[in-house]
């Protein structure tokens, strides 16, 4: 096979899924569509890189016209040019002096890159012949650092800093792989506890996540104190003593009214709460960290993060004791390198975001990094598993017996089925013409 050598077209979709039907992904402030801006790189050998970035249903359209908008950065670009200077490239991307105006690197022009980003990695993986994870691998620390656009976290993590720390973390590299391969990772499941199921649908999908290995839950709360009560009672009473139970309040609450709410809910055993308050409110996050702390619950934070340097503050103000990676929201695997390496330096796990529209499929990629070659370890880390939309995945996550395994297939995981796009593009594909004849949604 001959190597490509340009990005001769860039092709964006607006794919979305009927998820409100049934509450699926519901919490306390969101009652979601899945959707994803679905972008295809095209070169000049035929050879495909597939990449998306996630949103909730309406604005998805926003983020493709964005999408559109850095298309003339990216077409005609030779792949020596990205490949051979990634920091460099990413940095002009996000920096692009009148697109910069809208973030800087942050909202709408930040998932947008995410999407470029994350299929210029499914490209390099495929190029290479290599899942994602095993490329990361593959490359010694002096190659990946040049990924990593270092702007604005210099003064906590310097180039030569990451090296240094990479170099460290290469000893044992070849036993996780082997140990990965052999066992994968561990997952949590989030599948069980969406605030808009029913209590009996919350029981069935306790035993049955059980049944099938799981040992860690994750439960929704936030929007009555009497609801929240009844339901970790009864998840507690489902999944026994010995398991692991988080919650998730998807950012409902101020600060203090959050440490009040989360109080007389700490007595079910919880190992974090999830986005307790708005996730720009760093100083917030650490005044309820610190007040949790004596009750065991940590914070968890990171799903709306909006880039490198929102981190950066959390981990300097100890506002969050569980990073939440999300491989959309901030700007694709570069900048989440940047986070992991923070991350590891303030000694705080990473336990990425996933669910959603294929951040299952990536997030099994970085996390699989992060242990062969930087924190190095599967300790008090485990990764999020949603199950729903693996199917419209060329290469769907693997998960078994609570684990999420090692992806085999060259490059990000993330290239959906032309017979889904074909299904679910909004507002023409069949499904969705469907779902407007039967009355079941409105155009919106
Ligand atoms: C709207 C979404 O389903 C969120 O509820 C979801 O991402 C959630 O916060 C999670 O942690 O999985
Ligand atoms: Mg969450």
């Amino acid at each position: 096979m001959t190597t490509p050598s340009i990005i001769t077209a860039l092709t964006v979709r607006d794919i979305r899924f009927p998820t409100s039907l049934e509450a699926h992904g519901s919490d306390a402030i969101n009652d979601p569509d899945y959707s994803c801006a679905y972008v295809i790189l095209e070169t000049d050998t035929g050879l495909r890189g597939c990449g998306l970035t996630f949103t909730i249903g309406r604005g998805n359209e926003i983020v493709c016209k964005a999408i559109d908008a850095y298309k003339r950065m990216v077409v005609g670009t030779h792949l020596s040019t990205i490949y051979g200077g990634f920091g460099t490239f990413w940095h002009k991307l996000t920096q692009d002096p009148q697109m910069r105006w809208l973030g800087p690197e942050k909202g709408v022009t930040h998932l947008a890159v995410a999407a470029i980003i994350n299929a210029l990695w499914d490209l390099w993986g495929k190029i290479e012949n290599k899942p994602v994870w095993k490329l990361l691998a593959s490359m010694g620390p002096e190659e990946i650092v040049p990924l990593i656009d270092f702007q604005y976290i210099s003064d906590v993590l310097t180039p030569e800093e990451a090296v240094e720390i990479l170099k460290k973390s290469r000893a044992g590299i070849l036993e996780r792989e082997k140990s990965f391969l052999n066992s994968g990772y561990p997952a949590y499941t989030t599948s069980a506890g969406w605030l808009g199921y029913s209590e009996d649908k919350i029981k069935r999908l306790c035993r049955q996540a059980k049944d099938e290995g799981f040992t860690r839950f994750k439960v929704k709360v936030g929007l009555s104190k009497e609801d929240d009560e009844r339901r970790l009672a009864l998840v507690r009473h489902e999944i026994g003593d010995q398991c692991t139970l988080m919650v998730d309040a998807n950012q409902r609450w101020d600060v203090q009214e959050a440490i009040k709410w989360m109080k007389p809910l700490t007595k079910y055993n919880l190992l974090w709460i999830e986005e307790p308050t708005s996730p720009d409110d760093v100083l917030g996050h650490a005044t309820i960290a610190k007040a949790l702390a004596p009750y065991g619950v940590g914070v968890a934070t990171g799903e709306s993060c909006q880039n490198r340097v929102l981190f950066k503050q959390l981990l300097q103000a100890q506002g969050l004791n569980f990073c939440q990676i999300d491989s959309c929201r901030l700007g694709g695997v570069n900048e989440i390198l940047a986070v992991y390496l923070m991350a590891h330096k303030f000694d705080v796990p990473v336990c990425p975001h996933a669910g959603g529209v294929g951040l299952c499929e990536m997030v099994i990629h970085l996390q699989a990094f992060d242990y062969l070659g930087i924190s190095t370890t599967q300790h008090n880390r485990v990764i999020e598993y949603v199950d729903h939309l693996h199917e419209h995945f060329v290469n769907p996550v693997q998960v078994a017996g609570g684990r999420y395994m090692a992806p085999t297939a060259a490059g990000y995981s993330t290239e959906m089925k032309e017979s889904s796009l074909r299904k679910y593009e909004y507002p023409s594909g069949s499904e969705w013409q469907r779902l407007f004849s039967e009355g079941k949604f409105t155009l919106n």
